[in-house]
């Protein structure tokens, strides 16, 4: 008999990674796959590190508010887990509340991505009601079933599956606002890209805080004509002032190249991850 495979995802039902989640599920076709839903990445992602998922399938950067921190501190944290495929799924936010009154509206509940999406429509609209962040887009919602002065930004699909009613929608502050998921796994081989790869994601820390350290390590891509599509940093947590580097690298057909360049960074860093390299799937498409 087939294992069915564990898939993690930030929950409860409802969200955008469970909607991320059923989507690649589908794309699998064939293989069984359990959805099990966490109340954070963190705990999503330590819970596949040992080794009580298959999968986890966990947001990485949105088009308007940039990194999510949880997932990238998670994967520095963590050591061995390793990102199969990546896909961006379009973002599409809904009002929800028991009133269309909107001036009666005292409180916004949504995840903090969600409220940063849509920071022009609730200044415009709601400028009176205070914002108030929660674990997921889905988990607002029990508070809109709670009180008539209270509204959530959710999906029009979490909406109707609490049945509550959608006083707007389209709220999100770019029309084609969208997030990158990644599909994770534990650790297989060294991450290096193969042909099939299109992207390589990286992070490190610099051996010295001193002039010229970081440009060692961005010469080397330069030098190898590779392109950057994300550079984002972190503190270390190690000291104030000290940082960590994440970066995703194009491939663009030349896996060869960007093997020979994880191999010379090594040289120019302290500690180098690499976190898999992968392609991209065709599942944003509603
Ligand atoms: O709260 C949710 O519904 C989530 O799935 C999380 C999350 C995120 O962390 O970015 C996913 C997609 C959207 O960008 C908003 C929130």
């Amino acid at each position: 008999m087939t294992q069915r495979q564990r898939l993690g995802y930030l929950g409860p039902v409802g969200t955008y990674s469970e909607e991320a989640a059923q989507r690649y599920a589908q794309w699998q076709q064939g293989e069984p796959i359990d959805l099990v839903p966490f109340s954070t990445i963190a705990g999503c992602l330590e819970a596949l590190a040992i080794a009580q998922l298959d999968l986890a399938l966990v947001p990485s950067e949105n088009s308007v508010e940039g990194s999510v921190n949880s997932t990238l501190d998670s994967l520095w944290r963590l050591d061995k887990l390793h990102i199969q495929y990546a896909f961006d799924l379009p973002i599409l936010h809904a009002f929800v509340a028991q009133t269309p009154r909107l001036e009666e509206i005292r409180t916004v509940y949504s995840h903090p991505q969600a409220l940063g999406q849509c920071q022009r429509w609730l200044q415009h609209m709601l400028p009176h009601a205070q914002q108030c962040p929660v674990a997921s887009t889905a988990d607002g919602l029990q508070y809109v079933a709670q009180s008539a002065t209270v509204g959530a930004i959710a999906s029009v699909r979490a909406a109707q599956l609490h049945q509550l009613p959608i006083v707007a929608t389209n709220i999100q502050d770019l029309a084609d606002n969208c997030t990158r998921f990644w599909v994770v796994s534990r650790q297989q081989g060294n991450g290096w890209p193969t042909t099939s790869s299109t992207h390589t994601s990286i992070a490190f820390s610099l051996k010295a805080n001193q002039p010229g350290a970081l440009l060692k390590v961005l010469q080397l891509f330069s030098d190898r004509q590779i392109n950057l599509s994300r550079i984002e940093s972190r503190p270390s947590k190690r000291a104030l002032g000290d940082y960590l580097f994440f970066v995703d690298l194009e491939v663009n057909g030349q896996p060869a190249i960007v093997a020979e360049c994880l191999e010379a960074l090594t040289a120019v860093t302290d500690v180098l991850k690499i976190f898999g390299s992968y392609q991209f799937l065709p599942l944003g498409a509603s």
